[in-house]
């Protein structure tokens, strides 16, 4: 066949060469798909330009030095460790993959840092650069193409995302799904600069107990948390009841939900969806109680997103092998979610490690009943109460055990224990340190390298912050929840009791996350009696954040702001203008933009000197409040 130019020998099952002189015209060959594993010496394929020898078992690639006119080369699909003799050839077209992933049989090369696939069929595949730059990390350049950081960042970002990836991604969609509903305003949660909404997560692996501790919490401390119920599209457990577990929903209305906008956060486990409403959290406020609610670590990532600032509690198993027997007597996982729960164990560890103050707290859970002394008396040094019967009462482990001695009144009377006399119970939970960065020195430590790799700020800075501090202040004054700030303290307020009078004559030494029941006399009324004058005023019982809005704007309620009592808040109000306000507004001859006194906008119940509850006529109606009643008001001064 002297003529023959083009051979196609393709899909076959050879094993070697044509052992023939082949013609010396034959320009293009093709033998891929067949089973050739030695490269014998092609010299005599001298004409030869393109040579296909795709998918076969080739381990070295060398005999070609004299196929002088072998401009296209194939060798995707093949075993390659060793390719020589190619750099006298004019090959302009070199493919040694084909699909993109191929480029992991040389993820070993870890010394390789210039890979050039030009004018390979990868490269038409989409997202091929990207994918290629995600395998081959340690590429510096890539088709002769400098790889750039953003590049890398994006790679990763792509196909292994970080959890706070997912978590900023799954949190931008709820807020859009959000925000493309009639707005709806949320207000007994609504943020605030001083006190956010106070909520406690309990975290941890599935089924850690975390779902029992968080009900016994939330039974025990009934007067301050209640438990806030997830939906789940997952069927109930043998016991298990609507509404008090989750909200058992179908895989449709849980999409509907979630297009509606309807939740903070979302997450798929095991196959089934998981979800926080707002209105579930909304739903524990109106009842003047903090919401407190469990979940697994991609909950934490997404709530850190939200504007509500929880305590977050890890319970981590120390001991793997007694969660995994737990995890199978409960017989109600495959083997397969059980390898998972317990793997993701050191998934919890390694975040708690890596990420000092991820978590506020970390409690093992391998015994039930330990762990929940540790966790009540973590709560309890939160909330900063004490209990009055002086006994540990987390010592009897019976479900209904509810103490009325925690109240809300101590809140404000007593001060939270100081450090050293905080019960044994507490050190013994910190006792890996190495796993507990709420311990004091672990922090000590943490902040002092923070307060060194923070640059100092120049006093025109720190003018400028504090401007807009002032500017945020006083745009949400009359917002702020205080009703709240007595709970969840960010810091344990230890101060002796010399200091802490000092304190209540000196506003100047009164910070907005201290007490503010006892700085004077007219203060003392704003702490304890807002719920008083809430009532007054709304018909709320007891603070809330939704009580704040009718709280005073007297001189000491600002001053603790370090506001001007003069200053107008920001009117958010038009979002929810109705028709009665207007017709009140026109014929008392207030348009919103005229200057108001206070007095004239009061409402007739209320008290004078309240920031806020004038300031915002036409909010929603507030609710009616919590069922239990709250702490008796003292005497005005
Ligand atoms: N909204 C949520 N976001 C993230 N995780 C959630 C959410 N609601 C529940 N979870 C977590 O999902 C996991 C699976 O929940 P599920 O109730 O099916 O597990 P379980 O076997 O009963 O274990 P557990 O006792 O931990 O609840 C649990 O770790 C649970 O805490």
């Amino acid at each position: 066949m002297p003529y023959l130019i083009i051979l196609d020998a393709s899909h076959n099952q050879l094993t070697d060469f044509f052992g023939f002189q082949p013609p010396k015209n034959l320009k293009e060959v093709n033998f891929s798909h067949n089973q050739m594993s030695v490269m014998t010496h092609l010299s005599a394929y001298s004409s030869l330009s393109k040579l296909n020898l795709d998918y076969n078992c080739f381990s070295e690639i060398g005999g070609l030095l004299h196929c002088a006119s072998l401009t296209h080369l194939s060798l995707a699909h093949n075993k390659i460790s060793c390719i020589s003799g190619l750099d006298k050839l004019p090959i302009k077209d070199l493919c040694l993959i084909s699909e993109i992933k191929e480029a992991t049989h040389i993820h070993d090369l870890c010394l390789l840092r210039e890979l050039n696939l030009q004018r390979n069929p990868v490269q038409e595949q989409l997202d091929y650069r990207l994918a290629v730059i995600f395998l081959l990390q340690h590429l510096t350049g890539l088709d002769q193409e400098k790889v750039t950081v953003e590049e890398k960042v994006s790679a990763v970002n792509k196909y292994d995302p970080p959890l706070e990836v997912v978590a900023a991604r799954e949190n931008m969609s709820h807020m859009v799904y959000q925000l493309m509903q009639p707005q709806v305003i949320y207000d007994s949660t609504l943020p605030s600069l001083d006190s956010p909404y106070p909520m406690l997560v309990l975290t941890g692996p599935q089924a850690c107990g975390k779902r029992e501790l968080a009900h016994k919490l939330c039974r025990e401390f009934n007067d301050f948390f209640a438990y806030g119920t997830c939906h789940t599209t997952r069927g109930p457990y043998f016991g298990e009841e609507d509404r008090s577990n989750y909200h058992f929903v179908t895989e449709e209305d849980f999409q509907n939900m979630i297009h509606m906008g309807k939740f903070l956060q979302t997450m798929q486990y095991a196959g089934h969806w998981y979800g926080l409403s707002r209105e579930a959290i909304e739903d524990v406020a109106r009842e003047g109680l903090a919401c407190c609610v469990h979940m697994e670590l991609e909950g934490v990532f997404s709530l850190k997103n939200s504007h509500f600032e929880p305590r977050y509690i890890l319970m981590i198993p120390t001991d793997k092998e007694q969660y995994g027997r737990r995890l199978r007597t409960r017989a109600l996982y495959t083997r397969t979610q059980i390898d998972t729960a317990v793997a993701r164990v050191d998934t919890y560890a390694l975040i708690n490690r890596e990420r000092p103050g991820f978590f506020d707290n970390v409690i093992p859970c391998d015994e039930p009943v330990e762990a929940y002394r540790t966790l009540r008396q973590v709560v309890k040094d939160y909330l900063g109460v004490e209990e009055q019967g002086g006994e540990d009462q987390s010592t009897t482990d019976t479900p209904d055990n509810t103490s009325t001695e925690l109240k809300r009144d101590s809140l404000v009377d007593e001060a939270p224990p100081a450090p050293s006399t905080r019960p044994e119970t507490i050190f013994k939970s910190r006792s890996a340190p190495d796993m507990d960065p709420s311990d004091h020195n672990y922090r000590k430590y943490y902040n002092k390298v923070q307060a060194q790799l923070t640059p100092e700020k120049t006093s025109a800075e720190l003018a400028s912050i504090h401007r807009r501090q002032q500017l945020v202040r006083e745009a949400l004054m009359g917002k702020s929840p205080r009703a709240y700030t007595q709970l969840f303290k960010r810091c344990v307020h230890t101060a002796p009791s010399s200091l802490a009078s000092q304190t209540q004559r000196d506003p100047a030494l009164s910070s907005p996350m201290m007490p503010r029941a006892s700085h004077d006399g007219q203060h003392n009324h704003s702490e304890n009696n807002s719920s008083d004058d809430s009532h007054a005023s709304s018909g709320l019982s007891i603070p809330s954040s939704a009580g704040a809005f009718s709280e005073t704007a007297g001189p000491a309620g600002c001053s603790d702001l370090g506001l001007d009592t003069t200053v107008e808040p920001l009117d958010v109000s038009s979002l929810g203008h109705n028709l009665d306000m207007l017709k009140d507004q026109v014929e008392s001859g207030h348009t919103p933009d005229a200057p108001r006194h206070g007095s004239e906008l009061l409402s007739p119940g209320a008290t004078t000197a309240r920031p806020g509850s004038n300031a915002k006529p036409i909010l929603p109606p507030i609710l009616s409040g919590r069922k239990t009643p709250g702490p008796s008001p003292s005497p005005k001064p």
